[in-house]
């Protein structure tokens, strides 16, 4: 199976129409890809919090259109990271899935807000949903950035069926050490391939972390990007899910529940 994770640059001079065409002419170079997989909030900016209101759409509004279009177009299952919801007069942080028919498949309501530094736990309300979705190649959870911190919103995606997880970001630069350990620990104490798109770029007077990465259920970084705008490609081998879990069978070993 081959994957991609778009590192997309958050410049401050770039509107949200003008970064979506950016991000639409970059898919359009990716063939032969199984999944694509984009960060969080990037349309908008994710420090960008005077824009959220102005910005956000509701679900069947053209972010969802494009995206579900490109997936179509492209033939991809498209993980199209995060923008901003407006359901009725509340906001969320809502990631969406599409297949490669262009039919959303899933949508996931970021549960952990972000509360230090940041005005999201103020302009958006916390989904409660957990979600995990069937794909061809087996079920996917999905989770936000700061859900990284949270160990049990993985645990139970697996208990869901969870063999692959894909994280939407926007995280700092200045916590990239728990970021880079995050990812790693996640897909190792889960027995899961993970695969994460973060932002790259100065916003707002914020370095982001960049460093998308694929790790695998043994904990091991296949494809890292740096901190500059890239494309993170990896060649991933689903079947070294069953292996691990087999051989090494720590998720059969659960004491605690
Ligand atoms: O947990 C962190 O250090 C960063 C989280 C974050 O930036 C977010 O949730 O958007």
């Amino acid at each position: 199976m081959n994957v991609a994770s778009v590192q997309v640059e958050i410049k401050d001079d770039e509107t949200k129409e003008q970064r979506i065409q950016r991000v639409e002419s970059t898919l359009d170079t990716l063939e032969g890809y199984d999944l694509i997989v984009l960060p969080e909030i990037w349309a908008t900016g994710y420090f960008s919090f005077d824009r959220y209101a102005e910005e956000a759409e509701p679900m069947d509004g053209p972010f969802v259109a494009r995206f579900s279009a490109k997936a179509k177009a492209l033939g991809v299952y498209l993980f199209a990271g995060s923008f901003i919801e407006k359901d009725g007069d509340e906001l969320y942080n809502t990631s969406v899935m599409f297949d490669p028919q262009g039919r959303q498949i899933a949508s996931y309501r970021k549960i952990h807000l972000f509360r230090y530094g940041s005005d999201e736990g103020k302009l958006l309300t916390r989904g409660e949903e957990i979600t995990v979705v069937d794909t061809a190649f087996g079920k996917v959870g999905l989770a936000t950035c700061y859900d990284l911190r949270f160990p049990e919103l993985f645990r139970r995606q697996v208990d869901l069926g969870a063999e692959l997880l894909l994280v939407t970001s926007a995280w700092p630069h200045r916590r990239l050490m728990h970021w880079n350990l995050f990812n790693q620990v996640r897909a190792l104490e889960n027995q899961c391939y993970l695969i994460s798109s973060n932002c790259a770029g100065t916003t707002r007077g914020t370095l982001l972390g960049g460093h998308s990465q694929v790790v695998d259920p043994w904990g091991v970084v296949i494809a890292s990007g740096g901190e500059q705008e890239a494309i993170v490609k990896a060649h991933i081998d689903l079947s070294q899910i069953a292996h691990i879990r087999e051989t090494f069978p720590q998720l059969k070993h659960r004491v605690l529940r």
